[in-house]
């Protein structure tokens, strides 16, 4: 784990829809140089932490400091449905966005292997493509800190590896990324630091090794272990009201 600067730091907050609890609580920050990843259970708050984490979505309760060095992009964000106006190819929808920050729209199709298709319509592109031209937007700019919705859902091993290949050379060469996953190995093998939410709530914050230490066996152990803990609590906390 790296002793780098906090870029991003999430004090203490809370974010409810209605009577539902999204995240009660959470505090963390995400350093320059590290790859961050939140993993956890489906509805367990990773989507909401990132919206928060990248000020879409304000918190109920609590704030949320951005702390890396002063950009013109602060922030690049890769949202779980990436979406693009129909009708364009992809090099017009990157020319699109690399404009907006004086970026190289042909090197950003080719980082997220984009390369060969750059006359291709966005609405002809596979869900992995539509995915990786997210990538790239979130990308243009080079924003010190990168906020990455499961990125790498949908796509092939030897693109979900690239593309966790891709998160660990933007940290080594500073950025902060936090990304949320179910690929427990990829974060096993990439992430400085895992962050395990359940229930809205950060049930565990360490580096892999000693995640894994927890139980001796792969993360998925600990994950599993943790959540089902947790679950435990919560029924029992439930019983006794
Ligand atoms: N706009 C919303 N309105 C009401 N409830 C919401 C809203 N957004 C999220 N929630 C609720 O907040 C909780 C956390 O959702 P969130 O999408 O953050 O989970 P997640 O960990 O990202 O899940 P997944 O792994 O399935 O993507 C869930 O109970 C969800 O139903």
């Amino acid at each position: 784990m790296t002793e780098q600067e906090s870029y991003l730091r999430a004090n203490e907050v809370d974010r409810t829809f209605g009577d539902v609890t999204a995240l009660a609580d959470v505090s963390i920050e995400i350093p320059g140089g590290s790859v961050v990843a939140l993993i956890g259970p489906n509805g367990s708050g990773k989507t909401t932490l990132l919206r928060v984490l990248t000020g879409l979505l304000a918190p109920t309760d609590g704030d949320v400091t951005y702390e890396g060095p002063s950009a013109a992009r602060p922030l690049g964000y890769l949202p779980q449905e990436p979406a693009f106006r129909p009708g364009y190819t992809t090099a017009e929808t990157a020319a699109f966005y690399a404009r907006l920050v004086d970026d190289d729209p042909a090197e950003l199709l080719e980082r997220v292997g984009l390369g060969s298709v750059p006359n291709r319509r966005v609405e002809a592109l596979s869900g992995g493509m539509t995915r990786l031209l997210g990538i790239a937007q979130a990308l243009a700019g080079d924003p010190p800190v990168l906020a990455l919705d499961e990125p790498a859902s949908g796509l092939d091993p030897v693109m979900s590896r690239r593309v966790f290949d891709i998160l660990e050379s933007l940290a080594a060469d500073g950025h902060a990324v936090v990304v949320t996953s179910h690929d427990l190995p990829l974060v096993e093998r990439s992430a400085d630091l895992v962050v395990v939410l359940d229930r809205g709530s950060v049930v565990a914050a360490d580096t892999p090794a000693a995640l894994r230490d927890r139980t001796g066996g792969p993360l998925h152990e600990t994950f599993t272990s943790l959540v089902e803990a947790d679950d435990v609590v919560s029924v029992r906390t439930e019983a006794t009201r």
